[in-house]
């Protein structure tokens, strides 16, 4: 679980985030929505820790990551996958390469070892085929996989997606939305996604907050979310055409 208490971040005298606080509960998928440029990455940042917060908490399972020694920050580090916008893969590495890189990075484990966790990792993401194979040479979907093979990798306990669907088309981000979701609920993970993917909100939304201009404005989840009575967020779910039409039909 991770909780996030009063997190505050300015840069230079634009206040981006002006106290934001929320719980993200492991097995489910925890969605931070909202705005182009409201702060949703700049929180998911905050508490992956890149940015400090100049105010407030981030806590790994009761345990403040800011205020943690080095050696604790490090461990805490070791638990976090993160899929990058984009899918960010070395473009010289293959697709094994690419997933190993953590484990080369951060254990000792020995060749043979890191080659059957890879290969798990691979396999459960649909792509042992493709082990060999360089990321010029794969689909957009695809690299997300990796990505997403990569991030799990660690046996990690928390789980980081930025824009996941960003650059693919519907269809391919629904099944990229069903095997966060799948792999969370199989792995208890703590899992976290930007997005501005209404579809995404409604098909994985277990627990949502809702950013406007550096401020929670809702929280809740994807049931609750067609009728909150919050106009921001109204705006935000809303401004799809389809949903729109479909909201006449609902009332
Ligand atoms: N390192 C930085 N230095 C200065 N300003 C920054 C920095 N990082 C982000 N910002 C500003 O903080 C604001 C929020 O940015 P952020 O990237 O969190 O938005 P976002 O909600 O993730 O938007 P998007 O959906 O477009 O990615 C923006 O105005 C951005 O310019």
């Amino acid at each position: 679980m991770i909780e996030i208490r009063n997190v505050k971040k300015s840069f230079a005298s634009k206040e981006v985030l002006k106290g934001i606080s929320g719980r993200f509960e492991k097995g489910r998928c925890n969605l931070i929505i909202g705005a182009s440029g409201t702060g949703k990455s700049v929180l998911l940042k905050c508490i992956v820790g890149l940015i400090e917060p100049d105010e407030g908490e981030v806590l790994f399972n009761g345990k403040n990551f800011w205020q943690a020694s080095k050696q604790d920050k490090l461990a805490i580090r070791r638990e976090i996958g993160m899929l990058f916008q984009g899918g960010a893969l070395f473009d010289s590495m293959t697709v094994e390469q690419n997933v190993m890189f953590p484990l080369n990075m951060l254990t000792n484990m020995p060749l043979s070892e890191k080659r059957d966790r890879v290969f798990e990792c691979l396999r459960r993401v649909g792509l042992e085929d493709a082990a060999h194979k360089m990321p010029s040479e794969i689909s957009g979907g695809m690299k997300k996989r990796v990505g997403i093979a990569r991030a799990i990798v660690m046996n990690s306990k928390y789980l980081f997606c930025d824009e996941p669907n960003s650059g693919l088309d519907p269809l391919t981000s629904i099944k990229i939305d069903a095997l966060i979701k799948e792999l969370t609920e199989e792995y208890n993970t703590t899992t976290i996604v930007v997005t501005h993917d209404m579809n995404s909100v409604l098909e994985i939304g277990d627990y949502i907050m809702f950013l406007h201009k550096g401020h929670k404005l809702w929280e809740g989840n994807k049931e609750s979310i067609i009728d909150a009575e919050v106009p921001e967020l109204q705006e935000f779910v809303f401004a799809n055409k389809i949903l729109r039409s479909m909201k006449k039909h609902l009332h």
